[in-house]
């Protein structure tokens, strides 16, 4: 049932694309590509359902792929659902791929003409505002010029002008905010900033999370086909972001799992200093950490010759989030601390040596560190 207010209706909406195999090439792959089951299809949008009000400036984010372009392009009728309803009231324009419905052959002047009376402008109408057009996009005697020589940032410049000045009551932008240069970038910004203050309905998908966070008064997170938060832009932002950092330390650990062959790591010992000096009736405390992005990686500490091995694993929180960068979702072990008191009363007086040391689980080592004490 339409509501009045909004601009754009989403119901059920499915989208799933054909999964398309090279054709095949041998003999071998041919009898292989017979026997394959009928045609794949891979499900990019599942049961999506949104309204968007008149005059929401709404940003569409998700990963690579998650499908933002292809509900955008959804609602340009550039494609059609499998299933469910996608329904928007008002005269609409996209800003989708670069220059798509320019002719090549033809000037920008032309392609303006072109343009703009496929969007229902009279000549008239367009006459009385090719030279605002033309400003805007600051082609300058380019305009005359095919647009086949433009640059894509040239492309952009026309299209942007174009779009904003065809009266279109629906805007729909597909990662315009990052192309053309930043003085460009800017203005393309700031008219935005004037639709989204007007009555206009705009749709921005961007990976410029910074952007969309100033511009828009509503965000959609679409995750794995679905829409997983729909709201206010900074809420649904910092979200998805803790979400990519999830995702990314799953990843990384699936590929260590799966098939890494070279692991870095670091170690520190904190304490004892180099040269640090105990009597016979101390303990000698050993303190440190190690993190590596080897699953199963291996401490060794030795004082001289001997192999220690009561040793403590304890909790670092702090390391965890300090090298989250460095080692993301390899550092897995909960407990990168270690320490040990270790009884030196059977050793003689004199120089003795500590190393620690990690080896990965191919009993190559990763990291080492050594110290030395004094026992009078
Ligand atoms: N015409 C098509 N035929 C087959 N698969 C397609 C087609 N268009 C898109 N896809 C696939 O659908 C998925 C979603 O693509 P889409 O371009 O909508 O993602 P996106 O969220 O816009 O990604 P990005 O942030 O990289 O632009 C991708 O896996 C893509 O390969």
């Amino acid at each position: 049932m339409q509501t009045k207010e909004n601009a754009i209706e989403v119901r059920h909406l499915y989208k799933k694309f054909k999964v398309v195999y090279d054709k095949p090439q041998t003999l071998k792959e041919q009898i292989i590509s017979f026997h394959r089951k009928k045609a794949e299809y891979r499900s990019v949008l599942e049961d999506i359902c949104i309204n968007i009000k008149k005059g929401e400036t709404v940003a569409l984010i998700g990963t690579n792929g998650s499908g933002k372009s292809t509900l955008l392009k959804l609602m340009t009728k550039i494609l059609y659902p499998n299933a469910g309803e996608l329904k928007t009231y008002g005269k609409l324009t996209s800003l989708l791929e670069l220059g798509a419905g320019f002719h090549p052959d033809f000037s920008g002047r032309e392609n303006i003409y072109f343009n703009a009376s496929i969007f229902g402008l009279t000549r008239k109408e367009i006459d009385a505002r090719i030279q605002d057009i033309i400003d805007f996009s600051e082609l300058g005697d380019f305009i005359d010029n095919p647009v086949r020589t433009y640059s894509s940032g040239m492309y952009m410049r026309l299209a942007f002008s174009v779009a904003i000045n065809v009266d279109a009551e629906i805007l729909l932008i597909d990662e315009i905010l990052g192309v053309g240069d930043q003085y460009f970038q800017d203005k393309c910004f700031r008219k935005l900033e004037e639709l989204r203050d007007g009555d206009k309905t705009v749709v921005i998908v961007s990976h410029s999370l910074d952007t969309l966070r100033e511009l828009c008064n509503r965000a959609i997170w679409i995750y794995k086909g679905k829409v997983q938060m729909d709201g206010e832009p900074n809420e649904v932002i910092d979200a998805y972001l803790q979400q990519v950092i999830l995702d990314h330390k799953a990843d990384s650990k699936n590929q260590v799992i799966e098939k890494k062959d070279k692991y870095v790591g670091h170690m520190v010992i904190d304490f004892p200093q180099n040269g640090a000096v105990l009597s016979h009736n101390e303990k000698l405390k050993l303190q440190g950490w190690e993190l590596s992005d080897c699953l199963h990686a291996r401490l060794e500490v030795m004082i001289d010759r001997q192999e220690i091995t009561a040793i403590d694993r304890i909790e670092r929180a702090d390391l965890l989030i300090i090298y989250e960068n460095q080692f993301g979702g390899y550092a897995t072990n909960p407990t990168p601390g270690f320490h040990a008191e270790i009884d030196v009363a059977d050793l003689v007086n004199g120089t003795h040596h500590i190393s620690v040391k990690v080896y990965d689980e191919n009993e190559q080592l990763l990291c080492m560190e050594e110290r030395k004490f004094e026992l009078i």
